[in-house]
């Protein structure tokens, strides 16, 4: 049995480690040929996840080909680039776990939706949930949803992943599944704005509160299932993202609330807050749909750079009244 992943980030660095830790032999492919070399010969990537040491089973390549004689691929490449991997795969039946939160710019399409425009034959899974992947990577227990609309599949890919620390439930919900991930990350950027602004803790988990709300308002209108939002890969990643600077997401959201610029912010990161890719195309989709989503319009005007912190504030907290349901 030989799993591949595609992406030496944190995230896919940490999977790999999952994978390999059930026994299965994990082909890895990085981008970047220094994290490849690396893994392969010190079994570290100092790059992205430099703390954890690596299983021996774990061979990283830059070569996608490599892939192409495992029986199912966690593809953990940022959102943005989903399209440009799927097309590389060298093989287009291949079961796909899809592992990034977020929606793809331009076509504002979901990551299953992208995917199967470049592999229409692939069985399509989504794994999301609370998952930081250094915790993740020590071993420390976690839950995450993985929603495959063929439920033996699902479940089959669920009991290959689990491990005595982390506990996959099966959801035949995708579009839930993907939509928790990408809207919790424009969430967790406001919630660091509280957090920067010095607003509180009732600020936070008012935020939380509406911004849940308005997860549930554009996944219902998307297709979503509610209780799919309620649960690990909605509602609990958004608790985890909202509460932590290990978040990238909450983290810039607290740099802006400190009034610095998203493009000094963004300048030069290496690693991905996919919230600031996925807030312009989200509320494109939410204007769409005919979706209220005034949290997520907010931060976006505040990485666009068309408001300031303070008129953000005063904006949101100037709303007419309304009621709550
Ligand atoms: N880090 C986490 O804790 C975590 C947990 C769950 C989900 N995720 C999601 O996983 C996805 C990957 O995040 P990560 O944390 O592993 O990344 P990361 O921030 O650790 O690293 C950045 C990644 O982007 C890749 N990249 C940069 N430019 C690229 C390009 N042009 N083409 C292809 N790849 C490119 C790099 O090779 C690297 O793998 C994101 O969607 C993220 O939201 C992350
Ligand atoms: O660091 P973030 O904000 O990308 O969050 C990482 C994961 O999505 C948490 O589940």
């Amino acid at each position: 049995m030989k799993i591949g992943v595609i992406g030496g980030g944190a995230w896919g660095t940490a999977l790999a480690q999952v994978a390999a830790a059930g026994g299965d032999r994990v082909r890895l492919w990085a981008r970047e040929p220094e994290v490849v070399d690396a893994i392969n010969a010190t079994q570290r990537n100092p790059l992205f996840l430099p703390d954890v040491a690596l299983s021996p089973e774990i061979r990283a390549t830059t070569e996608i080909g490599a892939l192409g004689e495992c029986d199912a691929i966690l593809v953990v490449t940022p959102a943005q680039h989903l399209r440009g991997i799927c097309a590389q795969l060298p093989r287009h039946d291949t079961p796909l776990i899809l592992c990034a939160k977020g929606i793809e710019a331009g076509t504002r399409k979901l990551m299953s939706e992208t995917a199967r425009d470049t592999c229409p034959h692939a069985p399509i899974a989504v794994l999301s949930g609370p998952t930081f992947a250094h915790e993740v990577a020590a071993g420390l227990p976690t839950a995450i949803t993985l929603a495959c609309e063929d439920e033996a599949l699902g479940q089959s890919l669920a009991r290959r992943l689990a491990r005595p620390s982390f506990r996959p439930y099966a959801s035949t919900d995708v579009i839930g599944a993907e939509i928790g991930g990408a809207v919790k990350n424009v969430l967790a950027i406001a919630c660091g704005v509280v957090e920067g602004a010095g607003l509180g803790q009732n600020a936070r988990a008012s935020l939380i509160s509406r911004g849940f709300a308005e997860m549930t308002r554009f996944g219902l209108a998307r297709g979503a299932r509610a209780e799919t939002l309620a649960g690990l890969s909605g509602l609990g990643d958004l608790v985890l993202t909202c509460s932590s600077t290990s978040s990238r997401n909450f983290s810039l959201g607290k740099g802006l609330g400190q009034g610095r610029a998203a493009a000094d912010l963004m300048a030069d990161r290496r690693t991905v807050a996919e919230g600031a890719f996925t807030a312009p195309v989200l509320i494109e989709a939410a204007r769409e749909a005919g979706v209220d989503m005034p949290i997520a319009e907010a931060v976006d005007a505040l990485l666009a750079g068309r408001a300031d912190v303070r008129a953000v504030i005063e904006g949101m907290l100037g709303r007419p009244l309304k009621r709550e349901h």
